[in-house]
């Protein structure tokens, strides 16, 4: 019989016959309260930190869980395939780890580790350009694994020029261009404690070794790293850019080019008008604006602009398998996760974040399997019911 995702509950259980348990909770809602309580409230607080008052990530939250499955009997789910294709590409089950930036206030390790747990388990690896270790390091740790490319898309064309020719050159296929992050959001979690983490990977991070980058800077970065964070905060993202400017990154990139933080179904027609190949369904986990529609509301709006022009992931808010099955039945190919994979980084480097893809991935099969489902292309908004809010 094929090996199955969802094997991973016995391999625990007969583990236990010899008296092991995990290392990590199975359940991974438990792991914000573990890594707090390792490495304290200035990293987490800006892992689990989010927008605001914290509403839209609570509403992420509501809109998964209030949507329920309605499980489906005699259906035979003996022989399930989890594979889905995204972006030409086929990959064993539909995660894909999202672009989470300086790893290294969660793990020594950081970046490296988490693409070496992905490429382990055969699951993309979206490496985010605010990463705290160099991308060719980050590539050359990842053997095989499916590389992906997360670009936040500087003010200055030379930066992002140089990040497309690195990103090229390190082996990454896909690019991620994120819009959500033209500003950084309110974050009351983080400005209580005047925690902006790249002070704390100057030394070592992606933009900061960048030449490019460099060039910009008056001193080197060891002279004055206060000055470097302050260029970095100035560049990093654009507020003037606008649609027509895609077609600088559509001329600079030869791969596909996915369109990450999309909520509107026009803003999908106009990702489909400019030639990308697909949109993320993300208000960022929440950390960017207060207030906004949660990611699973927005979703089946924009999955039926896209129509079969874009391939629609889904992002904000999964932290179970049941989660990825909601977000599948409502039209996504696959999804992403951020915060649970930081944590299990945090609490066990590269081991913490395979244990992360292992749980979510067996829990999905199980969920699929006893829904009545064989393949993660079935499941549809029949398979959903939705409580009052
Ligand atoms: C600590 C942290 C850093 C993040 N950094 C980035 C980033 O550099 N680029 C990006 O596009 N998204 C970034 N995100 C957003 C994630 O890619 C993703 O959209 C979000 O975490 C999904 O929600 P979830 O954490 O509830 O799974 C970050 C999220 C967190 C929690
Ligand atoms: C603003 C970025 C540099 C990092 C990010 O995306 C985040 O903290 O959510």
């Amino acid at each position: 019989m094929a090996k199955h995702w969802a094997d991973f509950q016995y391999e625990i259980y007969l583990q236990g016959m010899t008296g092991s348990v995990p290392r990590l909770p199975t359940d991974l809602t438990r792991l914000e309260e573990l890594t707090e309580q390792r490495l304290g409230q200035g990293p987490v607080g800006y892992v689990a930190g989010s927008a605001g008052s914290g509403s839209t990530a609570a509403a992420n939250r509501a809109a998964l869980d209030r949507r329920r499955i309605v499980p489906r009997m005699l259906r035979d789910v003996e022989q399930r395939d989890l594979s889905v294709e995204v972006l030409g590409r086929s990959l064993p089950a539909p995660l894909a780890l999202a672009p989470v930036g300086v790893l290294s206030i969660m793990h020594p390790e950081a970046e490296p580790a988490a693409a070496r747990a992905a490429a382990a388990q055969g699951v993309p690896y979206i490496l985010s350009s605010a990463s705290s270790t160099p991308m060719e390091e980050v590539a050359g740790a990842m053997g095989d694994g499916e590389r992906w490319f997360q670009l936040y898309w500087a003010k200055d064309r030379e930066v992002t020029a140089s990040f497309l020719a690195r990103a090229k050159a390190a082996g990454f296929t896909a690019l991620f261009v994120t819009l959500d992050t033209p500003l950084l959001g309110w974050r009351p979690r983080d400005l209580d404690r005047a925690y902006l983490p790249f002070l704390h990977c100057v030394g070592t991070a992606n933009y900061f070794s960048d030449p490019a980058f460099r060039a910009g800077l008056a001193k080197p970065v060891q002279e004055d790293p206060q000055a470097a964070v302050r260029h970095f905060v100035g560049m990093f993202a654009d507020p003037a850019k606008t649609w027509p400017d895609l077609a600088f990154l559509r001329e600079n990139w030869d791969g596909p080019i996915v369109l990450k933080g999309v909520l509107h179904p026009d803003d999908a027609r106009r990702a489909a008008e400019a030639g990308v190949d697909g949109v993320v369904v993300s208000n960022h986990g929440g950390r960017q604006v207060a207030g906004s529609v949660a990611a699973a509301d927005a979703l089946p709006r924009v999955v039926e602009a896209a129509g079969d022009r874009l391939t629609v992931l889904f992002d904000s808010g999964i932290r179970t398998g049941d989660d990825i099955f909601k977000a599948l039945a409502l039209g996504a190919r696959a999804v992403l996760v951020g915060r649970p994979y930081a944590y299990g980084l945090g609490l066990d480097g590269q081991a913490g974040v395979e244990h992360v893809i292992r749980c979510l991935l067996a829990e999905f099969d199980l969920t699929l399997a006893l829904s009545g489902h064989s393949r993660p292309t079935t499941p549809s908004a029949d398979d959903l019911t939705e409580e009052a809010r």
